[in-house]
């Protein structure tokens, strides 16, 4: 076998290829997301994968989770940077001047009691790119999904007046962003020049980005209320390694929120029970038909959507993140092992979501689980790690929440959809972020009785 089992004192069993270059072009070509599973079956608890030269440990039961995101002797910080100097070029010294200052300001912008600055423009923006739709059409899920989201997401975080709402660029950037999101977690440990596709793509999107913050600085509102999240990310950077967080946090905004929608309608409309569960609970607050006017959701709507809500917080549980990362500082006493500093910690919360003491039948999809949460209050079930923990949770968490919650009840308001492929599996080449689908899944979509309701305007 290429793989070989070490056996160092006290140190987790590790597996490493003969020669590092081998192993881990073995280990990152094949499925990642599977290998950690069969190697938690053939190794236990905690294991090492030697690859690319990092020594990376793997954690995967609830002793491992709570050292993970507890332990004194395990940094995040350490690794967020190191991260983002491979994937934006910002330096050691850049990163730690800002970072603390930005996660306050998210935090702090991306609050639950901060949602109403966002709801009503998203609501907005929602029905401004439905109207590209048509009335009916046949159409690749994700395709459909990206095409109305994209624009609204980057409208909101960005603002509108940057050149990211010209349509013809969004096509560049989408092509580009695909490209640098694919590789993001080779990127982040490999050498760029083995990457000249992604290095290419890079650089395109932080000169991009260069141009999008001369836009929004350009239309510096006087009022605070009327500032963009970029307004408020440069106010905080003043002028430090500008174009690399925002960047990066373009990425960190993006490459979840599109496919956690793609799974959540995927998941909904392909199991006829819960889509027509589902249509009950949303004619119940909109009425039958959709009519000409636009429908209005804010919070208080949503409020009443709960089993929507539990199907979106159902299907980000079976596609969460495949692995979550920290650095270890200090050695590290876990299960008789000591892992060694320097070791990358990983952790992967989509196998941590299998567990089937948290989630019994872990692998159906089970909305009324969520049941026993306080969903209302966004407090998530016990063993739910989909948005990070300990001292790194997702800021924007409950931003992605209802701007998810908010699409999927105006599609499923505004069209019947019917699927005309089953489910893909999600692809298992990628680690960092939510999971993508691993193939195509078409839909056919049409848009509800509209002629029923003009039919009724004209009564009236
Ligand atoms: C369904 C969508 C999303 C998922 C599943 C998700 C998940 C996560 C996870 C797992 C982490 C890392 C936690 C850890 O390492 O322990 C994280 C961090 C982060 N997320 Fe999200 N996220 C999503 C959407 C968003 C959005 C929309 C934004 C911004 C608008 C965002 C901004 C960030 C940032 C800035 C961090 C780094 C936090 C820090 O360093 O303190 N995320 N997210």
């Amino acid at each position: 076998s290429v793989f070989s089992r070490r056996r160092s004192s006290q140190r987790p069993p590790c597996i490493g290829g003969w020669i590092p270059w081998l192993g881990a072009a073995l280990w990152l070509r094949k499925a990642p997301l599977q290998f950690i599973e069969q190697s938690r079956i053939k190794y236990g608890p905690v294991f090492t994968i030697v690859a690319v030269g990092h020594r990376l440990t793997f954690v995967t039961d609830e002793e491992g989770c709570a050292a993970f995101f507890k332990s004194k002797q395990v940094d995040f910080l350490a690794f967020i940077q190191r991260v983002m100097q491979k994937t934006a070029s910002i330096n050691k010294e850049s990163f730690y001047k800002s970072y603390n200052a930005i996660r306050e300001m998210m935090k702090s912008r991306m609050s639950q009691n901060k949602m109403y600055l966002y709801s009503k423009k998203l609501n907005e923006e929602f029905y401004e790119h439905l109207e590209y739709l048509g009335m009916e059409g046949t159409m690749d899920l994700y395709n459909f999904v990206r095409q109305i989201m994209v624009p609204v997401v980057l409208n909101t975080l960005f603002g509108k007046e940057t050149c990211l709402t010209n349509r013809k660029m969004i096509a560049q950037l989408e092509e580009h962003f695909c490209k640098f999101d694919e590789k993001f977690e080779y990127g982040a440990l490999l050498p760029e020049y083995l990457f000249r596709d992604w290095s290419k793509s890079k650089h395109w999107l932080l000169r991009l980005v260069e141009k999008v913050v001369r836009d929004a600085e350009r239309n510096y509102p006087s009022e605070d209320k009327s500032k963009t999240l970029l307004h408020h990310l440069l106010d905080t950077l003043k002028g430090n390694a500008t174009s690399g967080f925002c960047l990066v946090f373009l990425w960190a905004s993006q490459t979840s929120v599109y496919p956690a929608t793609f799974w959540s309608l995927a998941f909904i409309i392909s199991q006829p029970a819960i889509y027509k569960t589902a249509m009950e609970e949303i004619t119940a607050v909109f009425g039958k038909a959709a009519g000409n006017e636009n429908v209005k959701i804010s919070e208080t709507e949503l409020q009443k959507l709960p089993f929507l809500k539990c199907c979106i917080l159902e299907s980000l549980r079976l596609r969460s993140p495949g692995a979550i990362t920290r650095i270890v500082m200090k050695p590290m006493k876990i299960h008789n092992y000591t892992i060694p500093p320097g070791d990358v910690l990983m952790m992967s919360p989509f196998w941590m979501h299998r567990n089937p003491k948290y989630f019994p039948e872990p692998e159906v999809f089970k909305p009324e689980r969520w049941k026993k949460a306080n969903i209302e209050k966004n407090i998530f079930l016990d063993g739910f790690i989909g948005f990070g923990g300990g001292q790194l949770f997702c800021p924007g968490r409950w931003l992605v929440l209802m701007e998810i919650h908010m699409l999927v009840a105006l599609i499923l308001y505004e069209f019947e959809l019917t699927p005309l492929d089953p489910v893909p599996d999600q692809s298992n080449l990628h680690l960092a972020g939510a999971l993508k689908p691993s193939g195509p899944c078409r839909i056919q979509y049409k848009q509800r009785m509209k002629a029923h309701s003009s039919a009724m305007n004209v009564l009236h």
